[in-house]
């Protein structure tokens, strides 16, 4: 049987670290890291979300202001919160709870967010720079599943990675985080053919292609870290329950390691953006301090 990969403990660690990093920027700075988090609509998965995000900022002990839009909100008036926030000292760390309603141009907003204030990791300042390599923020549940492989996989190198899904919130940085840790990667999606032999060989599958139970025990080797970023409510005998993309008890019986849905990358992923907001914090702190001579003072 596959080691079972526990999210909600990990990301429990990781909120430790954060919370102990807010406590460091409080007593030394006097500064509270602070995230402001927009919600547009009444989405009920996107409610969940967002309310999780504000009680797990609150127990870290950092600052959360929930702005709540209505359905109709227009492009300039979310312009205009999200200039208004990139300009409040107070505020660390945006996040635009995505998907929007169907009016509103995605790009246009995540781009409207100041960069060191995107702790999405989704604003193309920071995408390019996690492609060249460079320091930048980094999408919250590509970073969770890395924190997730590690675990099992200290050593990432030379492994082959398939990556299947190609969305920007996960499948492409996810594929560009994977070959920063020196993995042969494969990005697979609806159009790849062979697609499960693809998988078979490889060490590490990353199931991001939001199709409930489409990895099943034949797609895997024996042995290989499985990591199912899937959440897809589904029915069953009439009752609504969350699945990953992964056919779970199946796999759990080929792969080494497995990460389960609810409990796995979802928990990670809130983690990741509050350590993101702390990263934004210190990161702003930094850019206002004065410079420092770059020669000896006599
Ligand atoms: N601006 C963003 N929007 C969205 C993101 C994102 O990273 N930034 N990701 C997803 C949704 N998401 C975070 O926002 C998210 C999804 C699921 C979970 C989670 O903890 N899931 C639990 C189950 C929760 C439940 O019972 O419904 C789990 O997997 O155990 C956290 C965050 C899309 N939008």
């Amino acid at each position: 049987m596959a080691q079972l990969i526990d999210g909600k403990r990990l990301s429990n660690q990781v909120l430790q670290d954060v919370a102990c990093e807010v406590e460091r920027l409080r007593s030394e700075h006097n500064v509270v890291p602070t995230l402001a988090v927009v919600l547009v609509g009444e989405d009920p998965a996107s409610q969940v979300y967002v309310r999780n995000k504000v009680k797990r900022a609150k127990e870290a002990g950092m600052g959360s202001i929930l702005h709540r839009l209505d359905a109709g909100t227009t492009q300039g008036e979310l312009n205009r919160l999200i200039d208004r926030l990139n300009h409040d000292s107070q505020v660390h760390g945006i996040l635009v709870q995505l998907p929007l309603p169907s009016h509103l141009d995605e790009d246009e907003v995540i781009a409207a967010i100041n960069p060191a204030k995107d702790v999405d990791g989704f604003h193309p300042l920071n995408v390019g720079a996690l492609a060249a390599g460079q320091a930048s923020l980094v999408p919250c549940t590509p970073q969770g599943c890395m924190i997730m492989l590690h675990r099992v996989m200290p050593e990432l190198r030379g492994k082959h990675a398939v990556v299947v899904g190609r969305s920007n919130i996960v499948g492409k940085p996810m594929a560009a985080l994977l070959l920063q840790a020196d993995c042969t990667v494969t990005m697979a999606h609806s159009r790849t053919q062979e697609i499960e032999s693809l998988c078979r060989n490889a060490d590490i599958v990353i199931a991001a292609a939001g199709r409930p139970g489409l990895v099943g025990a034949d797609w895997i080797k024996p042995g290989a870290t499985v990591i199912d970023v899937g959440i897809n409510a589904v029915e069953v005998e009439g009752t609504r329950k969350l699945v990953g993309d992964v056919a779970f008890d199946a796999v759990s019986r080929t792969a080494g390691a497995i990460t389960p849905v609810p409990g796995g990358v979802g928990p990670m992923t809130i983690a990741c953006l509050l350590l993101n907001t702390t990263r934004a914090a210190r990161q702003q702190l930094a850019s206002l301090a004065p410079p420092r001579p770059s020669v000896s003072c006599p």
